[in-house]
């Protein structure tokens, strides 16, 4: 088996090429390429592991042939195209813990820094001054520290200012009562916080809701004398406003790790009194490089050579030890999915995922993602699991994910419905032997059959001496049967023929099968 080739495009501690080897990857370290470089030898690799230097942008995901998996090692994901990515059925993934207690504690770092104006402070004193009447600082005990987004970063801060014995307003939309009451916070509207706080620091990612929320007219709400903290995204705080705020001395101090363009070699802030900025070090320590270095190769690696998947962006969790069990369950969803897709036709408003019995213990999302993979190929073959439930989105289709613990007549079950225009039309499947995908029921009809390979199915109405006719057909146009599953609803009634043959039936031979006596539709299936 040839080994999965990973390419470490950013500067990254060497802990990640040693675990990538170490799990059976070829790595190449290829730091400081221009965009058209690296578009140039993307092709080569199925792993892409990078900081934020390197911008995965639609073009390097376009040129980017073998690529399945792009590794950010930090948290934000703003250099990668995500929709791109999943589009192309590229995993997205992130190390959303290993830098937050570096960043949160450069945060608490910048604070003080304004609190007491240590950087201006030290170029005065290094510069023969002793300006000791110059630099009087704001204490930090007693003072409201306005913390805008409240997640992994914002509560580390949080709790580290309560050590400081500051009192916590937060403004986070999606922050609980009851976790702000686990952390100490007092969860407030952005307009208290600003009202109230001595300090802000901000902690959320850059998305249209967030981008400017410290604007012109936000700025203008603070109160007088307020300290400013971003170590989150440039774009958070409106750059020119902030200089006029400062200017004015309405803003007292600001601290910049982060800019809206970067690397922000000149900047109108830059000469400030009391602005502080640093180069986007929120994640710099050896601690933090040596953590997400190491996750963001384990977490490739599990992907690239177990198929387990972590924190993924685009794509349902699947721990290495879950993927063995869950992976007979994904061939059966992903072989019904393609089932169902293949028989109906139209525009498919619903599709449902029923497990039940033993399926039922296990994590859903990736059975739909399968389920959503098999049906959706029908259409285009680019489909897989990490874009299949964007594609289903992006088609209007609701996805239904349905449980039912207790065991019907088989212990473990997935069926798969969808709604269609003529109603609702299901399959469903089980594993034997824990491990072989078998479909037992297919509209309502009970069979058994094995889905693979090529396959043709008819409809028609029982009556006898229908097999030995369908038989000579296949036999006479040189087509060997592999295997020869039916059922019908009763005897007399609608009856469904599935058969595996050893080639695929050419179109003429499903012409003539569809003029047999009693015959209502015929179709050639493939998995
Ligand atoms: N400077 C650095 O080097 C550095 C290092 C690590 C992380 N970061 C950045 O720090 C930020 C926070 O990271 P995190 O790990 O805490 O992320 P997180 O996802 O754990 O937390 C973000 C919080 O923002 C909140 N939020 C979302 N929209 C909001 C809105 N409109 N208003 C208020 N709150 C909102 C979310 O509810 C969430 O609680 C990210 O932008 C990340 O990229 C920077
Ligand atoms: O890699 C870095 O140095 C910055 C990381 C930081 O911005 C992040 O979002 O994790």
């Amino acid at each position: 088996m040839t080994k999965p080739k990973v390419l470490i495009s950013d500067k990254m501690d060497p802990n990640a090429a040693a675990i990538f080897r170490m799990r059976g990857c070829e790595v190449d370290e290829i730091t400081g390429k221009t965009p058209e470089e690296l578009k140039a030898i993307i092709g080569q690799y199925d792993g892409l592991a990078i900081r934020s230097s390197t911008k995965a942008t639609q073009e390097i995901i376009d040129a980017a042939t073998n690529l399945k998996v792009i590794g950010r090692a930090g948290i934000g994901v703003d250099n990668v195209d995500i929709p791109a990515a999943s589009a192309k059925g590229i995993v997205v993934m992130n190390t959303p813990f290993g830098n937050s207690i570096t960043t949160a504690e450069h945060a608490i770092a910048l604070m003080f820094a304004l609190a007491r104006q240590l950087p201006e402070a030290d170029l005065s004193t290094q510069a023969g001054k002793w300006e000791k009447n110059r630099f009087m600082g704001v204490e930090m005990t007693g003072k409201t520290l306005g913390l805008i987004g409240a997640g992994n970063i914002g509560s580390i801060v949080a709790d580290r200012a309560l050590g400081l014995r500051m009192k916590v307003v937060a403004f986070d939309p999606f922050l609980s009562p009851e976790r702000a009451v686990d952390m100490g916070v007092e969860k407030v509207e952005l307009d208290q916080l600003l009202d109230r706080a001595d300090f802000i620091t901000l902690h959320t990612p850059l998305t249209d809701q967030t981008r400017n929320i410290l604007s012109k007219e936000n700025l203008a709400k603070t109160k007088k004398g307020v300290r400013i903290v971003n170590c989150a995204r440039g774009g958070l705080i409106d750059e020119a406003a902030l200089k006029d705020a400062l200017d004015s001395g309405h803003v007292a101090g600001a601290a910049l790790d982060v800019f809206v363009t970067e690397p922000a070699k000149e900047h109108p802030l830059f000469g400030t009194p009391n602005f502080v900025a640093t180069p986007h070090l929120g994640a710099s320590t050896n601690e933090a490089q040596v953590n997400v270095a190491l996750q963001v190769a384990e977490q490739m690696a599990d992907y690239l050579v177990n198929g387990g998947v972590t924190n993924a962006l685009n794509m349902p969790s699947l721990s290495a030890e879950e993927a063995p069990k869950l992976k007979p369950y994904m061939a059966l969803a992903e072989k019904l999915g393609s089932l169902v897709g293949q028989l109906t036709t139209g525009s498919i408003p619903r599709i449902s995922i029923h497990t039940e019995g033993a399926a039922t213990e296990l994590n859903i999302k990736p059975i739909t993602a399968a389920v959503l993979a098999g049906f959706l190929r029908v259409q285009s073959d680019s489909v897989n699991m990490v874009n299949a439930p964007f594609l289903a989105k992006e088609r209007g289709m609701e996805v239904r994910e349905i449980k039912t613990e207790r065991e019907g007549d088989y212990h473990t079950l997935i069926r798969v419905s969808v709604k269609t225009e003529d109603g609702e039309r299901s399959v469903a499947g089980t594993l034997f032997n824990n491990s072989e995908p078998r479909l037992v029921q297919l509209f309502g009809i009970k069979v058994e059959a094995e889905l693979a390979g090529p396959m043709m199915y008819i409809v028609n109405e029982d009556a006898p001496g229908f097999i030995g006719r369908i038989g000579t057909l296949l036999g006479e146009n040189g087509i060997n049967i592999g295997t020869f599953n039916l059922g019908r609803r009763e005897a007399g009634g609608e009856a469904v023929l599935l058969t595996s043959v050893d080639s695929a039936v050419p179109a003429a031979v499903l012409d003539q099968a569809c003029k047999l006596p009693g015959v209502k539709r015929v179709m050639a299936l493939a998995f």
